[in-house]
């Protein structure tokens, strides 16, 4: 009992120092915040929002999208965002036909246009199927954010802005994207409709 208490203090305490150390970083600061931007300038315009990961950053994609297409913390219209995560026929057919490598850009070249936003979540930075996700949507001419670790990987080459969390531990990675995921909802909402936080009843 006692190894488990000291296990689950420290995983806590890891997980807060790499929040506390994001929130002193300017340089990702600013680019959380250029990426915030750029998502509203896009919804602005009539673009939307298309997101891509795999594991537990597939559902980093779908939570997100959902905290526009539903609502974040006001009550205000439907905003567009798809995860390319969720459609099972689609992964597995072409998986199946093409590639893995190709499942994220094969739904890029079907469904984003230019002035979209392009979001690829990958914690190594290393994942094919997002990096070719991402260059697909360059491609289109879709903004691009890149959400990953400390190392940045490929991911940060193929992204506009990059947002690289300060840890190579995956799960305490993706507990911080996921942080940064709700940090642009609540930008979205203030900047599209001054909303504030807590606004829903
Ligand atoms: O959630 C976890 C581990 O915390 C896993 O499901 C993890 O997301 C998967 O191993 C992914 O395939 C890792 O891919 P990536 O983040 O390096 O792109
Ligand atoms: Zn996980």
């Amino acid at each position: 009992m006692e190894d488990l208490i000291d296990r689950i203090s420290a995983a806590l305490r890891e997980s807060a120092s790499v929040k506390e150390e994001m929130a002193r970083d300017p340089e990702l600061l600013a680019a959380v915040a250029r990426a915030g931007e750029m998502v509203v300038r896009s919804l602005r315009s009539g673009g939307k929002l298309v997101l891509f990961g795999n594991g537990g950053s597939a559902a980093d994609a779908q939570h997100i999208a959902c905290e526009l297409v539903g609502r974040y913390m006001i009550e205000r219209e439907a905003l567009p965002a798809i995860a390319l995560t969720t459609n099972t026929s689609c992964l597995t057919a072409i998986g199946n036909d093409y590639s893995f490598d190709e499942v994220f850009a094969r739904q890029v070249r079907a469904l984003v246009r230019p002035g979209d936003v392009a979001v690829g979540i990958s914690t190594s930075g290393r994942s094919r199927n997002v990096i070719l996700g991402m260059r697909a949507a360059r491609e289109l001419g879709a903004g691009t954010i890149g959400l990953t670790g400390a190392g940045g990987g490929e991911l940060c080459s193929v992204s506009d802005v990059c947002i690289r969390v300060p840890s190579k531990l995956t799960p305490r990675i993706q507990e911080a994207h996921i942080a940064i995921g709700h940090i642009i909802s609540e930008i979205v909402e203030v900047e599209l409709f001054g909303g504030e936080a807590g606004g829903v009843p």
